[in-house]
């Protein structure tokens, strides 16, 4: 078997921080290769060196055998890989052609000429059978859509190893299983990819072989066929992890959340809901069902065309994030990049943004009290960073996830809203963020649960399900998967 990437004895450092110490990957040709491991483990450090975009203070990537390009050479490392990110590297403000041809709209001669490029990218989305406008704004993309451009571009430049770096953490099932059904046929053609995910089932379904970091270090390379799941698990966390038991509850009267009326056009229309204190309630859905729209309008970020939202008691201002705070919401976005925290702020300063005022009512903002506070999010959820002083920026993904969650949870809201609340998470980070919900819930908070997650939902109390923007059944506690797909497919009964 031909190797065709290679990571050899792999040290990189942040500072004080390890993120890989001596790792090391084997990738052989035409395979799709695993890579998982706890939050912080190193993968992303891991991607940004196979991706020549960080080098490495130790080791050697090879690529075929032969030593990797200088940094420098991005033509050189383009034409060898390419990474599709969670994070998307396309502009939105950008055409998909614009974006097709970026960095390359002068090979060959000296005058870029736009229908020509559009020309070019049209024939480019076609080889690769990508049904996306080539003119339109890549801003305008769904997340599917703009994986595949991501695709047919590393591939137009000649790339043979993809690297996939958790793909599926915004897709909804149909998509997931498009996207395998493209990796598949990637493979048949021998591209080779390396897949991230902590979806250890994903692993399962569309991997030959699976390498797990822990702690920055290498802990085993094996085929997927035959591993059992168990022992997958202990390998990422070093110990036997028992699958989360959702907890049983009875909710209160006191509806602490509701929405009466709430119509956006093109998201959802005619929605009411309610949340009483003490229970959890799920929203799911499709891509389309409307449901991560109105969670937002729940917690103030979009307005509805027509509709009162009521936090706690209080009628909230539509379209008014901190009024809905004040009222009593914590809330986990949907896009932690965008509205989840300020990445050059520390853990400290994100995770305690909501009691700010609070621990300032006598004029100033106590930094003990602050950073205390801070200590005990960051040991309740397990944070892995250096301190509360440390920049969120420089965190893994699934610690500034985690992150978000203490911004969420640390003023003791009475009302809890989270969106796709375990994206990026590890297995055993995911318990940790699940459970510290329904501690909420045990104090007598109400939350609302949208996840494209059937895991996540497990711990409702009962599951609304959208479908074309209406809510269309109330699902109590007790559904098989099969039972709750059918109902968000639309395929019910
Ligand atoms: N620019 C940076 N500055 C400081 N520390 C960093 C930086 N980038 C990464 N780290 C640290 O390196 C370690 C490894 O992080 P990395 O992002 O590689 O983890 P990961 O396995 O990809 O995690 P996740 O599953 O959460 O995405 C973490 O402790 C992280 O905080």
């Amino acid at each position: 078997m031909n190797i065709h990437v290679e990571a050899r004895k792999i040290v990189k450092r942040f500072g004080p921080t390890v993120a890989l110490n001596g790792a090391e990957i084997a990738i052989a040709e035409g395979e799709t290769h695993a890579l998982v491991g706890r939050n912080g483990a190193g993968k992303s450090t891991l991607v940004s060196i196979l991706t020549g975009l960080q080098r490495p203070d130790e080791g050697e990537v090879l690529f075929s055998g032969q030593p990797a390009p200088a940094l420098a050479d991005r033509d050189a490392w383009r034409q060898r890989v390419a990474c599709v990110y969670q994070k998307s590297t396309i502009i939105p403000a950008l055409t998909v052609a614009e974006n097709l041809f970026l960095n390359r709209q002068r090979e060959g001669r000296g005058i870029i000429s736009w229908r020509t490029l559009r020309g070019r990218a049209r024939d480019l989305l076609d080889t690769y059978e990508v049904d996306v406008d080539a003119q339109a704004l890549a801003g305008d993309l769904s997340v599917e859509q703009r994986q595949l451009v991501e695709i047919a571009r590393a591939l137009s430049f000649g790339a043979r190893f993809i690297i996939l770096d958790e793909p599926t953490a915004r897709l909804d099932g149909p998509a997931i299983e498009r996207l395998f059904a493209r990796m598949r046929s990637l493979r048949e053609q021998g591209v080779t990819m390396m897949y991230i995910s902590h979806h250890l089932d994903e692993v399962y379904e569309i991997c030959q072989s699976v390498t797990v970091f822990r702690d920055a270090r290498h802990i085993m390379t094996r085929p997927v066929a035959g591993l059992p799941h168990d022992e997958l698990v202990h390998a990422m966390t070093g110990e036997a992890t028992a699958s989360y038991q959702a907890r049983e509850r009875t909710p209160a009267e006191r509806v602490v959340l509701s929405g009466e009326g709430l119509t956006l056009a093109g998201r959802y229309r005619d929605v009411d809901l309610s949340v009483r204190s003490g229970e959890v309630v799920g929203l799911a859905g499709s891509a389309s069902s409307g449901k991560v729209g109105l969670a937002e309008t729940l917690v103030g970020l979009r307005k509805a065309d027509t509709g009162t939202v009521v936090v706690n008691g209080t009628k909230v201002k539509p379209g008014d994030v901190p009024a809905a705070m004040r009222a009593g919401l914590g809330f986990v976005p949907e896009d932690r990049h965008h509205e989840g925290f300020v990445p050059l702020l520390s853990v400290g300063e994100n995770a305690t943004f909501p009691i700010a005022r609070k621990l300032g009512r006598y004029g100033v903002v106590s930094p003990a009290r602050r950073r205390e506070k801070a200590e005990e999010m960051i040991t309740a959820l397990d944070i892995k960073t250096e301190g509360p002083e440390q920049p969120v920026g420089d965190l893994s993904g699934g610690n500034a996830q985690k992150v978000v969650f203490a911004r969420a949870l640390v003023d003791d809201p009475t009302v809890l809203v989270v969106i796709n609340p375990t994206a990026g998470v590890d297995v055993k980070a995911k318990q940790a963020l699940l459970g510290a919900v329904e501690d909420a819930v045990e104090r007598g908070a109400g939350a609302v649960v949208v996840s494209d997650e059937l895991d996540d939902l497990r711990i409702c109390d009962r599951v609304l399900v959208m479908f074309h923007g209406a809510i269309v059944k109330d699902v109590p506690r007790g559904w098989t998967d099969h039972e709750l797909v059918a109902v968000m497919e639309g395929m019910e009964e």
